[in-house]
């Protein structure tokens, strides 16, 4: 049974709907991750788990218990949120302690939690000082700390880590990571970064106007993209989208991609699916991620369907780990990610592996997936 499940959830603010018919659930000690776009409607539905606002209709339980007319208080939920919201005038433990104090918890059971937090988050050595005289990262880690020493059912996370530098944001996903495999506490974390999305999550449920594009595992959003929005949003650099004629070459079908001042390059997909068929005669969207696009020589041994074919080189980057390289096919700049070491220059045209095994089609009128 999931542990937390949302059916059916509508929120509006008068006329204007901003979550459109939610539908989510997942395990207990499950990772989820709510991402999307500025104005996507993340925050609201975060803030509907919490009961920080009300639904318009639908249902939301926590380990089979309607919580979604109940008071924050008694939902067994803690919240860290993006602006950490620390009371000043109190030290570290004396923030981690507070929601103890309100419940009457005794002082020596108080201590004893302090301590295994602060140990948790090595922050035992600021507990005497005011949030003021902390750093952001500091901060970050007591709003988690007082989080952490309610023990309760689902931790939910607004954008915790946005207000910190790439270094320290890069280093607290780790700890955040390792403290749900610790803890194995059920988790709700919101964030517009695609990147922390990828690597904390169990699932991520990608959102758009207020609607559920998709949700799935990372794994099942970057590779298998329900629509051309996932596809462009989940992945950096982006997914390649390239227009492309299909035709019917036998149980096979060939994609036809536009190259400047060239002959059009075509690609055999082998046994391509009925519904790619389907398209003859028609252009439909080209899904490539860069890392599909290579060297010949970095190609993915493993893969079934390498195509090769020559494409004028417009740009270099060289980014140490990878070098990337921009072409022009189907109309569109095409990234592709190279070895470091790839011999390739700006003018010149190169030879490029397409792995299709990893290529995705999409119906460019509806924007959906082609299965
Ligand atoms: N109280 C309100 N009244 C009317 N509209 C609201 C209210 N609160 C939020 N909204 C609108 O709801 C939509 C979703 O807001 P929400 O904060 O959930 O988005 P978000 O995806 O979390 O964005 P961000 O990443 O910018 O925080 C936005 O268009 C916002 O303007």
């Amino acid at each position: 049974m999931s542990f937390l499940k949302i059916s059916n959830l509508r929120k509006s603010y008068g006329s204007l709907e901003i979550l459109k018919d939610i539908n989510l659930e997942i395990d207990e000690g499950g990772f989820l991750v709510l991402v999307g776009p500025s104005g996507c409607g993340k925050s609201t539905l975060l803030n509907t788990i919490a009961g920080l606002e009300p639904i318009t209709s639908g249902e939301i339980a926590i380990n089979g218990r309607s919580v979604a007319d109940l008071h924050p208080s008694k939902r067994d939920i803690a919240m860290v949120f993006q602006s950490y919201a620390l009371y000043p005038n109190m030290t570290v433990a004396g923030n981690i302690a507070f929601g103890m104090e309100i419940r009457g918890v005794p002082k020596d059971e108080r201590e004893k939690a302090i301590k295994q937090v602060a140990d948790m988050l090595q922050i035992g050595h600021l507990l005497d000082r005011k949030p003021s005289q902390l750093s952001g990262g500091q901060r970050q880690r007591v709003a988690m700390g007082r989080a952490l020493v309610r023990n309760p059912q689902v931790f939910l996370f607004d954008e915790p880590l946005s207000n910190l530098d790439a270094k320290l944001r890069v280093d607290m996903r780790t700890e955040i990571k390792r403290l749900h495999h610790r803890m194995k506490t059920t988790i709700v974390y919101v964030t517009h970064d695609q990147i922390e999305a990828m690597t904390l999550a169990t699932k991520i449920a990608v959102l758009k106007d207020g609607v559920l594009q998709q949700f799935g595992t990372p794994a099942e959003i970057y590779n298998n993209p329900s629509n051309m929005f996932v596809a462009d949003f989940m992945g950096s650099p982006a997914m390649n989208l390239l227009t492309a004629r299909i035709e019917k070459n036998g149980a096979d079908v060939a994609v036809t991609l536009a190259r400047p001042n060239a002959e059009p390059m075509k690609l055999t997909v082998p046994h391509a699916s009925g519904a790619l068929s389907g398209y003859a005669g028609k252009d439909v969207v080209f899904g490539i991620r860069p890392e599909a696009l290579t060297d010949p020589d970095g190609a993915d041994r493993n893969a079934k369907a390498i195509v090769e074919g020559e494409c004028l080189i417009e740009v270099v980057e060289p980014a140490g780990s990878d070098t990337f390289a921009v072409t022009r096919l189907g109309g569109k700049e095409v990234v592709a990610r190279l070895r470091a070491d790839a011999r390739i220059a700006p003018g010149q045209t190169s030879q490029l592996a397409f792995n299709l095994d990893k290529a995705v089609f999409f119906d460019p009128q509806t924007q959906q997936r082609i299965a």
